[in-house]
């Protein structure tokens, strides 16, 4: 059997290699599964793409009837640049300050473990769920979670556990408050092309693939300085803008000193990286890409190598609302200030998450990693957490559990809409 300590859980878990590009889901899946065993959890392991387990595990609650609590994380981390770390990325060093360095150690194995800690704290207190509280583990979150989150939401085990409410992973918080997240940005990576006709490289004339391209590189660049400014005037927060970043550039006849020097290449091609606020006009965008950034006159073409989706089932922006519309976040922000400690105002995640695939269907989610007084290192060199910080990160989901899962309210009318999807 396990430990009984939650920061020796959370070194062994990091020691665990589920980092892509070929995470060990296996030695993961055995890990957890004996985990959720020795907190007398139900445990079901689903395999909707062989490799990528997707691990439920449920606390039963008293009333089967009433809607349920649902505790997302990824199991899979980002690659790291090993040489730039101090200490190999999965040895979970712990430093004599008690910072536990890996990569993982705040997206997000860290809210994994603590998640578990709590419930074996309210179970040491005896407390009893009136809801179900469903603690789930997913594979490839990291690379889009089409085989795991993805597959879980559109499975008939989740329609089975009638989820109210769930909670998926925030930011670390710098101050010492905690973040708190109502939505994300969508990430659409798109790829333009042009073609052209080929030339002398002495030779000036219109339209070659890459003057086409160029023009379309401009005119990018303009927008995306327009939206940073914003940002940096202060006028918008960083996830309230939308960013659009290159991520490649291809062009040119390759030779065996490098490219052919006197040769206009016939075609050029370049991606990005666009983030998109809920608050924004996605159409509006698309029409950009399509009639300025890559039109048909200047010979291009455009595709998506990912277009993740914008609007709701329900044609709503995927936000999660923190009014009285919405009692859960009420009842979470007030668990969470019990511990005595703050919630800052709620944010805009700015990359993806898989609660999107949750919020897409109309489920509530927050957005919650509680992490305070902690520089901001998810995909970063020397990811780390403070084991102080952790723990009462595991007081929080304590507190923020036992009010979930014994609320009392929420399965009215302003939730039938949902509930019938
Ligand atoms: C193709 S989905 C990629 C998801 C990833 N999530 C966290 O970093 C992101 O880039 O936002
Ligand atoms: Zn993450
Ligand atoms: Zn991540």
């Amino acid at each position: 059997s396990l430990p009984e300590d939650a920061v020796t859980n959370l070194r062994e878990y990091l020691r665990i290699k589920t980092v892509h590009p070929q995470p060990d889901y296996e030695a993961a899946k055995e890990f957890l599964v004996a985990y959720g065993k020795n907190l007398t959890l139900e445990v079901d392991v689903m395999e909707f793409v062989s490799g990528d387990p997707v691990i439920l595990m449920t606390w039963k609650g008293s009333n089967p009837e009433a809607s349920s609590i649902l505790l997302n994380s990824h199991m899979d981390v980002v690659p790291v640049e090993q040489v730039k770390w101090r200490h190999d990325a999965f040895e979970a060093v712990r430093e004599p300050s008690g910072d536990i360095v890996g990569r993982g150690s705040q997206d997000m194995k860290c809210v994994g473990i603590q998640y578990l800690e709590a419930i074996r704290k309210l179970q040491a207190k005896v407390f009893k769920p009136v809801r179900s509280v469903h603690v789930l583990f997913v594979p490839d979150e990291e690379i889009g979670g089409h085989d795991g989150m993805e597959r879980f939401i559109a499975s008939e085990k989740f329609s089975d556990i009638q989820v109210g409410v769930a909670l998926d992973e925030g930011l670390a918080s710098p101050t010492a408050d905690y973040r708190v997240f109502y939505g994300e940005r969508t990430l659409w990576w798109l790829s333009i092309k042009a073609v052209g006709a080929p030339g002398h490289g002495s030779k000036l004339f219109d339209g070659s693939a890459a003057e086409n391209l160029l023009k379309s590189l401009a005119l990018i660049s303009a927008y995306r300085e327009e939206e940073f400014n914003a940002y940096k005037s202060g006028e918008a927060a960083e996830a309230e803008v939308t960013s659009i970043n290159l991520s490649f550039l291809k062009a040119g006849t390759p030779s065996p000193s490098g490219f052919v020097m006197n040769l206009q290449p016939s075609e050029a091609e370049a991606g990005f990286d666009i983030r998109i606020p809920p608050s924004a006009d996605a159409e509006d965008l698309e029409r950009r890409i399509r009639e300025e950034w890559a039109p048909v006159e200047r010979n291009m073409t455009y595709e998506f190598l990912q277009k993740n989706v914008y609007r709701s089932v329900s044609a709503e922006p995927l936000v999660t609302p923190f009014d009285v519309s919405n009692p859960w976040w009420a009842v979470f922000a007030t668990a969470v200030e019990k511990t005595g400690v703050k919630l800052s105002k709620p944010e805009i995640f700015p990359a993806a998450t898989d609660g999107r695939y949750l919020r897409y269907k109309d489920f509530p989610v927050i957005g919650f990693s509680p992490m305070r007084e902690t520089p901001v290192l998810l995909h970063d060199h020397n990811e780390f957490l403070n084991e102080g910080v952790f723990l009462e990160g595991v007081d929080a989901y304590e507190s923020i559990i036992a009010a979930l899962s014994t609320f009392d309210g929420a399965d009215g009318p302003s939730y039938a809409l949902r509930e019938e999807l």
